[in-house]
């Protein structure tokens, strides 16, 4: 992310400002539900642009939400780098079981901050009964 633009106080309000702006984002409908100290909540709603096959959402739109769990988990909180940018180094993912019709919550945790690099853990889970639809995480440079 590069958000020069933005005059942000604290990570979390990077993550408020930056995420409904970001046009990827936006494009998914992923939006942010909360945000505190190493911990962020996102959804995606179900829409038909998201199936693959049926109403089977599409692995790379999951891929896409375990990138953004990231990004949201890395700057949750406090912490606030002098330049207001990062990227995704690596991530994986293992699709544990389908989401069909269903909308999805992101559920991304920092593990650990690094001075330049952060790895986080995200579940993807359907929203309302938590079932686990996808597990992964990965590792971000962040300023
Ligand atoms: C940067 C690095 C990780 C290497 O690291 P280093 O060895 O430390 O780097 P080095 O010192 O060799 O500089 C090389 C160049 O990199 C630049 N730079 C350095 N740090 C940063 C930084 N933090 N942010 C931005 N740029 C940075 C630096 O200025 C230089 O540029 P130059 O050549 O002078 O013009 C590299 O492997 C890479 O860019 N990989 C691709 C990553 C990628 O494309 N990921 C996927 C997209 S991310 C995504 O989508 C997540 C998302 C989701 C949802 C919403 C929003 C976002």
């Amino acid at each position: 992310m590069t958000a020069s633009h933005l005059a942000p106080r604290t990570g979390s309000e990077a993550m408020t400002l930056f995420l409904p702006q970001s046009p990827f984002v936006q494009h998914l409908g992923i939006e942010l539900v909360e945000i505190e100290e190493g911990r962020a909540r996102l959804r995606m709603p179900f829409r038909e642009e998201l199936v693959t096959v049926g109403a089977m959402v599409h692995g790379g739109a999951l891929a896409a939400c375990i990138d953004i769990g990231i990004v949201a988990a890395a700057w949750a909180g406090e912490r606030l780098p002098e330049q207001l940018r990062g990227v995704t180094v690596s991530m994986s993912i293992d699709f544990v079981q389908s989401a069909n019709g269903e909308s999805v919550d992101i559920i991304g945790t920092r593990l650990r901050a690094g001075r330049q690099l952060t790895t986080c853990r995200v579940d993807i889970v359907t929203t309302g009964d938590e079932r686990l639809v996808a597990a992964g995480g990965g590792t971000y440079k962040m300023g």
